[in-house]
């Protein structure tokens, strides 16, 4: 079978990675010997000799937390006396140069901080959100009191993430399995744990391991193969999968459960409150997000359940509710679902310093509370991915009473009008009326500037935002916040949108990861 634990295939891997080492090509070392890892059979010695490979790695990059945590994974897993000589040279070497070294992993969560008080019962938001609702846009989240440019007004951990198995970086097209966990969707700096039985998910933790076999992996890991290929079908079938383990493989629970139309929105739970209650208000806030009106296929979906050895009885006596039920997850994450994205582990061109060439998106996730965001084609907020959570950040001053806006993905920095209003009606059922769309804001080619001297200013910053030391580059972004703030009435100009985009660009420089490989 082609993924299945192969001491073999294992060894081959390692080898492979051992020939990316001497090249000092760390970051394909790196995923060689993850990928070695997932295929060793668990007891075998393959998954020792990989992490004392890994642990090479981390010494040679001056990670000496990382390489001890490694040579004491690679011990605990039958690292063979006969190489044992080597491994304890390495871990006395370390030691000594852990005492000099000064080197720390940076911490994003340093810099993205709520900038006010949290929501008592939703801490991950700022206590001044509010929700509301009228006939043209639905439920819409309003602020009651203003919010500046720059404030950070939500850190939301999506209810579920799904990993997009192929790395879409054009210059780096490589799995992502190797390199992200299965669970948070982090890099960990490439240290992580297999599956003990597939070989297709790694876990940045034994906690995360332990969530995700929990929330959803004891369902998907006999057919992790057949999820991976079956692209945008995986994230229903995730949230299949997590509303079905919270009743515990119980299918007349969870029908139950579902048959009771109980609409409600994350403002409607308390996540301070019992975890079994706030996941079910959560999984019933999940539900009760728009649907789009779209049919989708949902046979596929049905025989992968049909075929699963746990499951598949099941599925054949409860074919109809599930048949409806997977119907409205493909629905629901059609309107719901955002992309994730994170920044490169590997070292990438020095001369390449704009975002397109650094970013990518490693996943999609269901955000209960950003989807009942609306949206605008001039957004005042901004979303930005950090280790697999998604953060609000304003980005044009809102005022006390004032709608929050998100953008879905149709700016009138990159689509013309009429674009944006047939891409809008198609995708999601409605006629914008943005001031964007009503003014009808000229698209950059034809939008001018108002002040020269701040047009410069911005021309500069634009230019050396991503490659700035961090003071330095702070500092602008702070300049950057306090012009957007006071010169909103002369939005849309050519200089308050270069600097839309620096402080983009500086807020994904923080989110990077601290450690790339070479
Ligand atoms: C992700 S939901 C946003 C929250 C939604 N209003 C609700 O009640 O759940 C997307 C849907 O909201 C509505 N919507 C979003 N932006 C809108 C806008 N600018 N004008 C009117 N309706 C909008 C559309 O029905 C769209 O399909």
């Amino acid at each position: 079978m082609l993924h299945q634990k192969s001491n073999e295939k294992s060894e081959q891997l390692r080898h492979e990675g051992n020939k990316c080492y001497s090249n000092q090509n760390f970051f394909e070392a790196m995923l060689k010997y993850n990928e070695s890892l997932c295929y060793a059979d668990p007891k075998s010695e393959n998954v020792g000799l990989a992490y004392a490979n890994r642990s090479a790695i981390y010494f040679e990059m001056k990670l000496y937390d990382k390489c001890l945590n490694n040579v004491d994974m690679a011990r605990k897993n039958s690292y063979p006396e006969r190489n044992l000589e080597n491994l304890v040279k390495r871990e006395q070497k370390c030691h000594e140069m852990v005492k000099t070294s000064n080197q720390k992993i940076s911490n994003p969560w340093n810099f993205f901080k709520l900038s006010y008080q949290p929501n008592k019962k939703l801490p991950f938001i700022v206590n001044c959100l509010e929700l509301n609702c009228n006939d043209k846009y639905g439920r819409f989240v309003t602020t009651n009191h203003s919010l500046k440019v720059g404030d950070i007004i939500s850190i939301e951990e999506p209810f579920c993430k799904v990993l997009l198995s192929k790395s879409k970086f054009r210059k780096i097209p490589k799995s992502n399995i190797y390199q992200k966990c299965s669970n948070c969707l982090r890099d960990n700096s490439l240290d992580l744990i297999p599956c003990n039985s597939c070989c297709l998910s790694m876990f940045c933790s034994i906690e995360c391991m332990e969530t995700a076999l929990k929330r959803f992996h004891r369902y998907e890991c006999s057919i992790m193969a057949k999820l991976l290929e079956s692209g945008s079908v995986h994230m229903a079938m995730r949230l299949f999968f997590i509303a079905l383990s919270k009743f515990d493989g119980c299918f007349e629970k969870l029908e139950d459960f579902i048959s009771n139309e109980n609409k409600m929105t994350i403002f409607d739970c308390d996540l301070k409150s019992s975890e079994r209650e706030g996941n079910e208000r959560m999984l019933r806030s999940l539900m009760s997000l728009m649907k789009s009106p779209k049919i989708f296929p949902v046979t596929p979906l049905m025989e992968i359940l049909k075929n699963h050895h746990e499951l598949g009885d099941s599925s054949e006596k409860h074919e109809k509710f599930i048949a409806n039920f997977l119907q409205k997850l493909r629905q629901i994450s059609d309107w719901n679902f955002h992309g994730i994205t994170s920044g490169s582990s590997k070292s990438v061109d020095v001369n390449e310093t704009k975002r397109e060439g650094l970013e990518e998106t490693i996943g999609s996730g269901s955000l209960i509370f950003c989807s009942l965001i609306n949206h605008s084609c001039a957004n005042n907020v901004m979303r930005i991915c950090v280790e697999g959570k998604v953060l609000l950040v304003v980005c044009r001053p809102i005022s006390k009473g004032s709608q929050l806006f998100d953008c879905y993905k149709i700016s009138f920095l990159q689509h013309q009008k009429q674009e944006r209003q047939e891409i809008l009606l198609k995708d999601f059922g409605f006629a914008c009326d943005c001031e964007a769309c009503t003014q009808n804001f000229p698209t950059p080619p034809m939008l001018k500037f108002k002040d020269p001297k701040l047009l410069k200013f911005a021309k500069k910053t634009d230019d050396e935002m991503l490659t700035l030391q961090h003071n330095q580059a702070f500092k602008k972004f702070r300049d950057c916040c306090d012009i957007l703030e006071k010169n909103n009435q002369n939005f849309p100009c050519l200089e308050l949108c270069l600097l839309l985009r620096c402080i983009a660009n500086f807020l994904f420089k923080q989110a990077q990861p601290s450690v790339v490989f070479p």
